[in-house]
C-alpha cells in the first residue's frame, strides 16, 4: 500500500525532533499504524538543516506554509510553527481541504480550538492534540480513552517543563532565576515567548485542555485563574521546606458543588508525594476518577524527542482511523497483525541485572577472599560488600554483596559454587537489582 503523505508545518525543536522519530522508527511505527508514512511537503521560515536527522527523506521544503496544507498529495497535516496566527488560518485551511491535522500547539487549541473542531467536524477529518498536553505523556489518551468509564473528580498536574526545570535548579542548585530560563530555551523547552512559561500562561492553555476533555466543558482559557512562578521567593521556597512541603507550579482543575475550578499557581505539596519530587523537564499529571481512584502519569513534558514522541503517536492514530479494512484497524497487540515477529523471549538465564547476595559464611579466615575468588572467575564484579559481626555465640556471619550487572547464567554458576564451598553455611539468597534511571 501507498505511504500515507504528511505535509508538515515547521522545523524547529519539535518540527525537527518528529522528523527524526519518524526516520529512526520507520519500520517500527509502519508495523503498527498498517502503513509507511512519509514526510513528502515541508514548510519553515528557519531551520538548521544539518541538525534534522533524517531531513533528506523530504521531498520538498520551502517557507511557504500555505502551499502545504494546498497540497493535494497530503493527507495529514502536522502543525508545529506555533502561536495563534497564522496556526489558525493553517489549520482551518487544511481542514478545509479535506486533511486530518496533528498539531503541538496548546495556545491554539486553547483558544480557537471550538472552532476548529467544529470545521474538523463538519468535513469529517481529524484534529489531534496530544503533544500540546505535558508533552511525550499520552495524558490525553489516558484520560479520553483510558479513564472513559470515569466520572473524572479532579486532575492536577506539574504542566510546565521549563517552570519546573527553573523552580528545580533554583531549589538544588541555587542557580539564578535568569540564568537556568536562558538554558531552558537553550535546551528547546521554552515558549517563544517565555513569559508563557513563566507567568503560567503555557500551563493554563493545557489545563483549559484537560478541564475540558475531563468535565465535557467547552475550552474556555478566559476564565482559567492564572499565577506563574516568576515571584516566588527563595524565602518562601526554604520556609516551605522547613514545614515539610515543596512549592510546585501546578494546573488544577476539579468538579465542585457549584461548578467547575481551573487555576494554575505556585502551590505547597507535602514533600512526601510523589509530585512533590518531579524535578527539571518532568510533568506528571494526577487524575483522581470515581471509580479507578487517583491515578498518575509522569515523563518529559517538553523537549524535541520527548514532544515528537507524542506528535507522531497522533500521527499513527489517524493513519490507522484511516484503515479501510475495519479488522485491522486498531491492531490488539499494537502491532498490525501480519506484522508481529518472532524475535525470541530470552530464558531467564540469558538476562542480564545486578545482584544482592547474603551468604551465611563461617566467621573464620580466607572465607571472603575464596567468594571473591569465585565470583571473579565467573566474570562478576563486586560493587559493595557488607560484613556484619556475629551474634554472640555464633558461628557463622551474614555477608552481604552487591554486584555489577551480569548474566543470570554466570551468577547461577557462580552460587553454585559459593555453596558447595567450604566456609559458607546454607542457601545463597539472592535478590535481582535494576537501577532503572534509563
Ligand atoms: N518545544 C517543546 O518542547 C514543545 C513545544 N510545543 C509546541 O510545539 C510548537 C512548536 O514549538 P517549537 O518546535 O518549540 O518551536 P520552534 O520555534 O523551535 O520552531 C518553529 C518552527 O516553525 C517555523 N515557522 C514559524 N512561523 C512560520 C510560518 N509562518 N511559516 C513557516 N514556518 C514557520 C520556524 O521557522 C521554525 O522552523 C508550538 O506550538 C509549541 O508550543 C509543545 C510541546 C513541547
Ligand atoms: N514550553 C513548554 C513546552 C511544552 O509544552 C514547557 O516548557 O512545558
Ligand atoms: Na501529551
Amino acid at each position: 500500500m501507498e505511504p500515507v503523505k504528511i505535509g508538515l508545518l515547521g522545523l524547529g525543536t519539535v518540527g525537527g525532533g518528529s522528523v527524526t522519530v519518524l526516520t529512526r522508527n520507520a519500520h517500527e511505527i509502519a508495523r503498527r499504524a498498517g502503513r509507511g508514512i512519509r514526510i513528502t511537503h515541508a514548510a519553515a521560515r528557519q531551520y538548521e538543516p544539518e541538525r534534522i536527522e533524517g531531513i533528506e527523506q523530504i521531498d520538498r521544503i520551502s517557507d511557504d506554509a500555505f502551499a502545504v496544507v494546498d497540497d493535494p498529495e497530503v493527507d495529514i497535516v502536522i502543525e508545529l510553527i506555533g502561536g495563534y496566527s497564522p496556526a489558525r488560518e493553517l489549520v482551518l485551511k487544511a481542514i478545509e481541504n479535506g486533511k486530518h491535522v496533528v498539531t503541538a500547539n496548546k495556545a491554539l487549541i486553547a483558544l480557537h480550538g471550538n472552532a476548529i473542531f467544529a470545521a474538523a467536524q463538519a468535513k469529517g477529518v481529524m484534529v489531534a492534540f496530544e503533544a500540546a498536553v505535558a508533552g511525550g505523556i499520552p495524558i490525553i489518551k489516558a484520560v479520553r480513552e483510558g479513564l472513559a468509564a470515569n466520572r473524572i473528580e479532579w486532575i492536577a498536574g506539574i504542566i510546565n517543563g521549563t517552570g519546573n526545570f527553573i523552580l528545580s535548579e533554583m531549589r538544588d542548585k541555587g542557580r539564578e532565576f535568569a540564568d537556568v530560563l536562558a538554558e531552558a530555551q537553550r535546551l528547546g523547552y521554552a515558549e517563544a515567548d517565555p513569559t508563557f512559561d513563566v507567568e503560567g500562561t503555557d500551563a493554563a492553555h493545557k489545563l483549559t485542555i484537560l478541564g475540558s476533555l475531563a468535565f465535557g466543558i467547552p475550552l474556555q482559557f478566559d476564565k482559567t485563574f492564572t499565577e506563574g512562578i516568576s515571584r516566588i521567593e527563595p524565602q518562601d521556597v526554604a520556609f516551605a521546606a522547613e514545614l515539610g512541603y515543596r512549592i510546585k507550579h501546578l494546573g488544577i482543575t476539579r468538579r465542585a458543588a457549584d461548578g467547575i475550578e481551573m487555576r494554575v499557581h505556585p502551590t505547597l505539596i507535602p514533600h512526601r508525594r510523589l509530585i512533590a519530587n518531579v524535578d527539571g523537564v518532568m510533568n506528571a499529571v494526577l487524575v483522581k476518577g470515581d471509580a479507578v481512584g487517583p491515578t498518575l502519569y509522569y515523563g518529559a513534558g517538553a523537549g524535541a524527542l520527548p514532544t515528537a514522541s507524542a506528535v507522531v503517536a497522533d500521527v499513527v492514530d489517524v493513519v490507522r482511523a484511516l484503515t479501510t479494512d475495519p479488522t485491522n484497524r486498531v491492531p490488539h497487540l499494537a502491532f498490525q497483525p501480519d506484522e508481529l515477529t518472532d524475535t525470541p523471549v530470552l530464558p531467564i538465564a540469558a538476562v542480564e541485572t545486578a545482584y544482592y547476595l547474603r551468604i551465611t559464611a563461617l566467621d573464620r579466615p580466607g572465607v571472603m577472599a575464596s567468594i571473591a575468588g569465585i565470583l571473579s572467575e565467573e566474570g562478576i564484579s563486586i560493587e559493595a560488600i557488607k560484613q556484619k559481626e556475629p551474634a554472640a555465640g555464633e558461628m557463622t556471619v551474614p555477608l552481604i554483596l552487591l554486584t555489577h550487572r551480569v548474566r543470570e547464567a554466570a551468577m547461577d554458576r557462580a552460587i553454585a559454587r559459593i555453596q558447595a564451598s567450604d566456609g559458607v553455611s546454607g542457601e545463597v539468597v539472592r535478590l535481582r537489582m535494576e537501577t532503572l534511571d534509563g
